[in-house]
């Protein structure tokens, strides 16, 4: 029977069927944070059970570390360095390969995993963290889960799962130049919605999808969670074979043959049936940028503030009104010219070597306006090494940003750093639920290259009007 890439590693990963539509399913890698991983790692030896396979979970330190440069477990976070401890005993004890600071690989855990081989074609991953989804992008069933199941999933590599429906959408034609994966997951979140996706993984596929490097592919899918998707996932070929030969993690030698070969299998059968069938036209997509509180509140950099009647299905008048009052916004206001107080480049969506090297392409031999408070977190300690490899980090700097250490940083606000109330950010990142990033500030959401162009501005501004010299 012809299946999608999913049934195919669901099949193949089925322990046992637990009635309706339930299943036991084995689990290869956890992956575990420390502020949430920590808690599951202590709360199970705290019951006395033992890591089933500590060769195949992966900690790291990422959300709630400091990113200043030399930085320390106490600096910056008041309640992060009892998560960092924690975390540190806790995996030690267990025997898991832990990321800590000032390990080489130390990075986001979504950012570090693919860098290193750890996410492969056709595995099951679970992180307790709800971007797991983008490591879809490499052709894996990832997804994020909670703390306890993270204890069920380390102490018998399986958890009890309800069995996802399937969407796929598909990206026709090419996307125009200029345009980015970051711009298509926000043009798919105004088209469908922030519950869009509601209990489906979803498959992405098509040209513009093949189109994508594996960064970009990890852009796009980290994101379905602000779809509300169980996950994504993109069937892996030589764009992904050839990013993940040679990395530490992955196979090696005669069992990278043999992997590569069972990895080709992996992809949806041309006659299989998705619950859900969509085709977007890549050639519709511009760049975006998101004005409210929701990352479905995107419009194209060109548009303007909607009046509620443009989104009255998805909005209430009420929750319009909230997000403007919040935003500090009103109707028909052009986005392009907004004045903003911060800009900020980093997390787990748009803070890789690529992302980073096409802001600086703009940044190069230019200066941040005046007043704007601008910052660049590389999202691992390889990405960062490799930019300075390449001297990103000076034109980072001669721009007039800060150039930070690794980590989640200022994506989400978790008690230590933050932008001010009611200040305006500029940000790669993929949340702007109120005070996502610090108590009472506004977010908008847009890609690397908007935010570059809009930190020299001074103000929301298209980066095409600010091509590279
Ligand atoms: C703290 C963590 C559990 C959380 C998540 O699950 O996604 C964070 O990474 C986020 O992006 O909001
Ligand atoms: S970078 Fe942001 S979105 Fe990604 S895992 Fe960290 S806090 Fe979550």
């Amino acid at each position: 029977m012809a299946s999608t890439v999913f049934e195919k590693i669901w099949q193949a990963h089925r322990v046992l069927d637990l009635g309706g539509a339930t299943a036991l399913i084995a689990i290869d890698r956890v992956l575990l944070h420390e502020r949430t991983g920590g808690v599951a790692l202590q709360s199970l030896a705290a019951a006395g059970r033992a890591v089933a396979c500590p060769e195949q979970a992966f900690a790291t330190m990422d959300h709630v570390v400091d990113t200043r440069p030399g930085r320390t477990d106490v600096t910056t976070m008041p309640t992060g360095t009892a998560f960092i401890t924690a975390t540190r005993e806790a995996a030690n004890a267990a025997g898991i390969r832990l990321f800590d600071l000032g390990d080489p690989g130390q990075g986001i855990v979504h950012v570090l995993s693919p860098e290193q081989g750890i996410v492969l074609p056709g595995l099951t991953l679970v992180c307790p963290d709800s971007h797991t989804c983008s490591q879809g992008a490499l052709g894996a069933l990832a997804w994020g889960i909670g703390s306890t199941e993270a204890e069920h999933a380390l102490a018998t590599m399986t958890l009890r799962i309800d069995k996802p429906k399937m969407m796929r959408i598909t990206i026709e034609g090419a996307l125009a130049p200029g345009v980015t994966a970051k711009d298509l997951a926000l043009h798919l979140l105004a088209t469908f919605g922030a519950s869009g996706a509601k209990g489906h993984v979803v498959e992405y596929d098509g040209p513009a999808v093949r189109a994508l490097d594996v960064e970009g592919r990890l852009t796009l899918c980290n994101m379905a969670t602000e779809f509300a998707a169980f996950s994504a996932i993109i069937s892996a070929d030589e764009v992904v074979f050839d990013y993940l030969a040679g990395r530490p993690f992955a196979p090696a030698g005669a069992a990278w043959d043999v992997a590569v070969a069972h990895w080709r299998s992996l992809h949806s059968d041309a006659d299989a049936v998705f619950d859900v069938d969509y085709t977007v036209d890549a050639r519709e997509v511009r760049p975006m940028v998101t004005w409210g509180t929701s990352p479905q509140h995107a419009v194209p950099l060109t548009g303007a503030v909607p009046a509620h009647a443009e989104i009255a299905a998805r909005d209430t008048a009420e929750a319009h009104g909230r997000a403007l009052d919040y935003m500090g916004l009103a109707a028909a206001t052009p986005m392009i010219g907004l004045p903003i107080d911060a800009a900020f480049i980093g997390s787990c969506t748009n803070s890789r070597l690529s992302d980073l090297r096409r802001a600086a392409a703009i940044l190069a031999g230019r200066h941040v306006a005046d007043g704007v408070r601008a910052i660049c977190v590389p999202g691992s300690s390889q990405v960062k090494a490799a930019a300075e490899a390449e001297g990103l980090d000076r034109i980072f700097v001669a721009a007039g940003f800060e150039w930070r250490e690794s980590g989640c940083s200022m994506c989400f606000f978790a008690g230590g750093e933050s932008f001010g109330a009611q200040e305006r950010v500029i940000s790669s990142t993929n949340r702007n639920f109120e005070s996502r990033q610090g108590p009472g500030t506004r977010s908008h959401l847009a890609s690397p290259e908007t935010v570059a162009a809009s930190a020299l501005a001074g103000h929301i501004a298209d980066p095409r009007d600010w091509a590279a010299a």
